[in-house]
């Protein structure tokens, strides 16, 4: 890339890395605390440098720590984060070493003890890191340790390192669902069609700067999130309640899908983002600020979508700060909330209707637990096994209960997708 970020952007992405690790703000908050008053070319290599950072985080530490001769101490914790950063843009992002050695050293001020060290550990970087970072083995490192732990338990060592790899690379393509016409968008944007219908693009500048986004063609949604609205078949004329709407990329979905759809969302702030993007998109969706959980109506409807809250862990390849900013009693603490909306929607569902539950997580604790533990609470309901190849997806997309498990590394020499479950169950 060849990215040789002005001083001001290097000191807001240090404040960013302090933001995001050390006092556990998401990545998106972060870079609007730190960055915003900067101009937009600044602000996009702080986000860089802060992505790149947090992604390889893993694999830049272990090299920290071989390079040092022994540990900073916690007094370093500003030298520490100036090594990530100054690595992250000599490997990850081509900056010119002289600028990043010379530029991450004098972020720590005149008088810190450590402008020597942050030096030569950058240099040893530029002279060995881009080698040594670049075994496959290296990938790994990647992970957060609670992560890889998971993965590999779960879905053993060759879809682990298969994940690693599609989470280390760092042009994260861009996926759009389009109205209508996928081959035409595909041609006009410089894209393709992946199997599951997604127009997949790489990712360029500013997104509203794209054709067809004023006109409302299309919509950012990454290719796993389109797949659970699939679930429900043909929604023209179907009545459709969407317990946990905001932003609306599922909502657009089943209204551009001919469904009368009633989005739910309990913050008054994603809704309004939810209506400004139907709005764009001249669509339309009756919209409720509530919580779900005290949502009340004496309508049932022909099909209910629950997109709970969750970890998040799938989507690591936009969001790589959320491995470092959750944790495995994270998971484990959303279970409750999910059952209780879970309940709820099932109240919701039409006799002879269809009840989608999905997270963009990869733990079974908030997918495949969560419905075997519904299934064994209503007995009025029982699953309806989804069709991996029907999606455009290999067979291992699908469990052997039937429920739609996508991992990143799906599609991976096209780039990947998000991590999702979803169970389609259907009220008898
Ligand atoms: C995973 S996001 C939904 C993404 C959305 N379905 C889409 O496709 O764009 C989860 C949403 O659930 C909302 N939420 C969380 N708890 C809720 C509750 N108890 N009732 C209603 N909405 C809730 C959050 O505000 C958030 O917008």
């Amino acid at each position: 890339m060849g990215l040789s970020p002005p001083p001001p952007a290097r000191a807001a992405a240090l404040d960013t890395l302090r933001r995001v690790l050390d006092r556990g703000q998401p990545l998106d908050e972060a870079l609007t605390s730190a960055a915003g008053r900067l101009e937009d070319r600044e602000r996009r290599f702080v986000r860089a440098i802060a992505l790149a950072s947090l992604r390889h985080k893993g694999s830049i530490e272990h090299l920290i720590a071989r390079y040092l001769s022994r540990p900073l101490p916690k007094s370093g914790r500003d030298a520490h984060l100036a090594l990530l950063a100054g690595a992250a843009q000599l490997l990850f992002l081509g900056s010119p070493a002289h600028a990043v050695v010379n530029e991450q050293v004098n972020l720590l001020g005149q008088r810190s003890k450590f402008r020597g060290v942050v030096n030569a550990v950058l240099r040893r970087f530029d002279r060995d890191g881009r080698r040594e970072i670049g075994q496959p083995e290296a990938r790994s490192h990647d992970l957060p340790d609670w992560l890889a732990r998971r993965w590999r338990a779960r879905f053993g060592e060759d879809t682990l390192s298969a994940i690693a790899g599609v989470l280390w690379q760092d042009a994260v393509p861009l996926d759009l669902t389009v109205k209508s016409d996928p081959d035409g968008w595909a041609a006009r944007l410089g894209g393709e069609v992946l199997p599951t219908g997604s127009v997949r693009i790489a990712t360029g500048g500013p997104v509203p700067d794209l054709e067809g986004f004023d006109e409302g063609r299309w919509w950012v949604q990454d290719a796993a999130a389109t797949l659970p609205v699939r679930l429900f078949g043909d929604l023209s004329g179907r009545s459709l309640l969407d317990a946990c709407a905001a932003p609306g990329g599922k909502t657009a979905q089943a209204a551009a899908g001919g469904a009368r759809v009633t989005a739910v969302d309990r913050s008054p702030k994603r809704l309004q983002t939810l209506q400004s993007n139907l709005d764009r998109l001249e669509l339309e969706a009756e919209t409720v600020a509530a919580d779900f959980r005290n949502f009340d109506r004496e309508e049932v409807f022909d099909a209910v979508l629950l997109d709970a809250p969750c970890t998040a862990t799938g989507t690591l390849r936009r969001h790589p700060d959320i491995g470092w900013l959750r944790g495995e009693a994270d998971v484990a603490a959303l279970s409750g909330a999910q059952d209780e909306l879970l309940d709820r929607a099932a109240g919701f569902v039409a006799p002879g209707g269809t009840l989608v539950y999905c997270t963009c997580s990869m733990e079974p604790e908030e997918g495949e637990t969560r419905i075997a533990a519904f299934l064994a609470r209503h007995e009025g309901f029982r699953r309806a096994p989804v069709d991996a190849a029907a999606l455009g997806l290999p067979s291992d997309a699908a469990t052997a209960e039937g429920d739609l498990r996508t991992l990143p590394s799906h599609l991976g020499e096209r780039g990947g997708m998000d991590g999702f479950f979803a169970a389609r169950l259907v009220h008898a």
